[in-house]
């Protein structure tokens, strides 16, 4: 295929810039502890300066793959898929999670909101950021909202995210990993203090897999 044709099909969500692919153990959040196969797909220029995946920002550096390979594959794998990237929502999800249903695969997402919902989500986790807010339906149908914490000043920006989710969207507090031996303690006073929320930890990072 020549660039163009990529380009169109990139465009359109019949190809996305693939970093990685790997079978693991879901380490955050409501389904931490469960198997599943990650689909990590590149770009993001939402910009966290503490972002644990920079090496995924610039989508240039990640092969244009072609969607039903990757399904394929995964199906292999898991019933569970996670897509995450980089930033997924900066492409066309809906090819990519039809291709996955069509396998009766279930089907999450790690966001940050940053880009118009697209794709047919069993699971959505949505971690905003101050730099690119969420907009639109995606509160509505965030299943968790997972906020990390790098300072105290995020449990304000928590608690503000947290009024504009639905009645039934599951509130963790995640410390960011580099400042966690600091924000561990505020982050343990608080969720005891504000019951509502609960403490989602980076647990594959404990467990030494990916
Ligand atoms: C790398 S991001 C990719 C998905 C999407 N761009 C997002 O931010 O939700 C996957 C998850 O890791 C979280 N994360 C990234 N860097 C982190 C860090 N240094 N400490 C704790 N969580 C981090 C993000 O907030 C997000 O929930
Ligand atoms: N094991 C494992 N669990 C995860 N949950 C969310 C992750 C992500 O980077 O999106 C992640 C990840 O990178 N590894
Ligand atoms: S939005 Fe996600 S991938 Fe993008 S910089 Fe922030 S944590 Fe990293
Ligand atoms: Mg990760």
């Amino acid at each position: 295929m020549v660039n163009e044709d990529v380009l169109a099909l990139v465009n359109k969500g019949e190809m996305l810039p693939l970093m990685e692919e790997f079978y693991t153990i879901q380490g955050e959040g409501f389904h931490k502890g469960t198997a599943a196969y990650f689909i990590r797909v590149g770009g993001c220029d939402v910009g966290c300066h503490w972002c644990d995946v920079k090496e995924s920002w610039n989508a240039e550096t990640h092969p244009p793959t072609k969607i039903d390979g990757i399904a394929e594959k995964a199906a292999k794998y898991s019933d569970t898929i996670v897509v995450t990237g980089g930033e997924p929502l900066t492409w066309d999800m809906g090819p990519i999670t039809k291709a996955l249903k069509a396998k009766n695969l279930q089907t999450h997402i790690e966001t940050s909101g940053a880009y118009k919902l697209s794709g047919e989500w069993d699971w959505i986790c949505l971690s905003p950021k101050k730099n690119k807010l969420p907009f639109g339906e995606i509160y509505d149908k965030a299943h968790e909202l997972k906020v990390i914490v790098y300072n105290k000043h995020d449990l304000i920006f928590a608690e503000e995210q947290a009024t504009l989710t639905n009645k039934d969207c599951i509130l963790y507090l995640q410390p960011e990993w580099s400042v966690k031996d600091k924000v561990v303690p505020l982050i343990v006073d608080y969720v005891m203090q504000n019951p509502k929320w609960k403490v989602s930890l980076q647990t594959h990072k404990y467990l030494n897999i990916p």
